[in-house]
């Protein structure tokens, strides 16, 4: 198999682990989520396990089961599903990590563990590396979320060299605001054929200018198409209209930003938009209130990203632009 298969790039959904109403998996609801980041929202690429996931407060039982139902119902149907097999335990991260590449999963990712820290570049590539060599054909992504890990190690430092030590190495997931950081990612690794996915939604278009070549983030799951859309326009190189589409799209993420805005909140704006349910989060998250579901409904309706569109089985049904 030549190696890597096929370079991730464009917009890839951070998935949601969708809930019952007693705290339990709702893997019923995967397949028809599938069907709906493809068509409604022009979505081919999903990572799974994240942060928007709630990947570290799942077993790793459950881990286990979540890539499999993702990996089982985006078969044929979607280009790429990355799992997020990082854990505070090696044991744990290698177990997932050869998991993801027995059930065919397309590539893994790592973040940095949060509890017990480590402290330079060359422990936490010493982690990663453990990580990556124990799923040897998949390619390998760093996840960097300093504000939620608390590892402050630069990626742009962290990329230097990584190829020598993790042969599997893909690319990144920058999750973070720093765009001298980014920038010098893409800069120093040009001639390299890594995947650079920006992580943060609300300033893509910065980091599509900065040279990403890619996006994972949560509002995809329901923002896919208009970003589709900045991502047209940056192509063709009309930036008037991307940065009409980039300010449309902070138009609604500064508004709920302003009423707190988290995981919890992302399951209920999802299932208002796609109409499938994703229930409440799992503890330590608590369940939007219903406030907020209500004002950030109003607010899409506004900026013309949400119209009912219709009622089936006494139930308004929306769709998305
Ligand atoms: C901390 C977090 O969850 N970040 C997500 C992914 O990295 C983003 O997709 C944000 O949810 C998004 O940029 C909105 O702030
Ligand atoms: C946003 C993202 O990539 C995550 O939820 O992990």
């Amino acid at each position: 198999m030549a190696f890597p298969k096929k370079k991730l790039q464009g917009l890839v959904a951070a998935t949601i682990t969708p809930m019952t109403e007693n705290g339990e998996i709702n893997f019923s609801v995967i397949g028809q989520y599938v069907d709906y980041l493809v068509k409604e929202q022009g979505v081919k690429n999903i990572f799974v396990n994240g942060t928007t996931g709630e990947g570290l407060s799942l077993s790793v039982s459950e881990r286990r089961q979540v890539a499999e139902e993702w990996v089982t119902q985006g078969r044929n149907k979607l280009d790429q599903v990355v799992i997020h097999v990082g854990a505070l335990s090696l044991k744990e991260s290698q177990e997932l990590a050869q998991h993801a590449a027995e059930i065919g999963a397309d590539g893994i990712a790592v973040i940095a563990p949060f509890f017990l820290k480590p402290w330079n570049k060359d422990v936490l590539i010493n982690f990663l590396k453990e990580v990556a060599a124990s799923a040897p054909a998949l390619p390998f992504y760093y996840y960097h979320i300093p504000a939620l890990t608390g590892v402050k190690i630069r990626a742009e430092e962290l990329l230097d060299g990584i190829q020598d030590k993790i042969p599997t190495f893909q690319g990144l997931k920058f999750s973070d605001t720093d765009l001298l950081d980014f920038g010098q990612c893409v800069d120093q690794n040009h001639h390299r054929q890594f995947s650079l996915l920006f992580g943060v939604d609300e300033q893509l278009l910065s980091g599509l200018v900065m040279g990403a070549t890619g996006a994972v983030g949560s509002t995809y799951n329901y923002l896919g198409k208009k970003t589709n859309q900045m991502l047209e326009a940056f192509e063709r190189k009309d930036f008037s209209s991307a940065l009409n589409y980039q300010f449309c799209i902070q138009r609604f993420i500064n508004f709920v930003v302003k009423l707190g805005f988290g995981v919890s909140q992302t399951k209920a704006i999802m299932t208002l938009v796609s109409g499938i349910p994703m229930g409440p989060p799992r503890l330590p998250l608590q369940k939007a209130t219903r406030e907020f579901t209500d004002n950030a409904e109003a607010k899409l309706k506004s900026l013309d990203f949400l119209s009912f569109t219709g009622v089936k089985d006494g139930k308004p049904v929306a769709s998305a632009y």
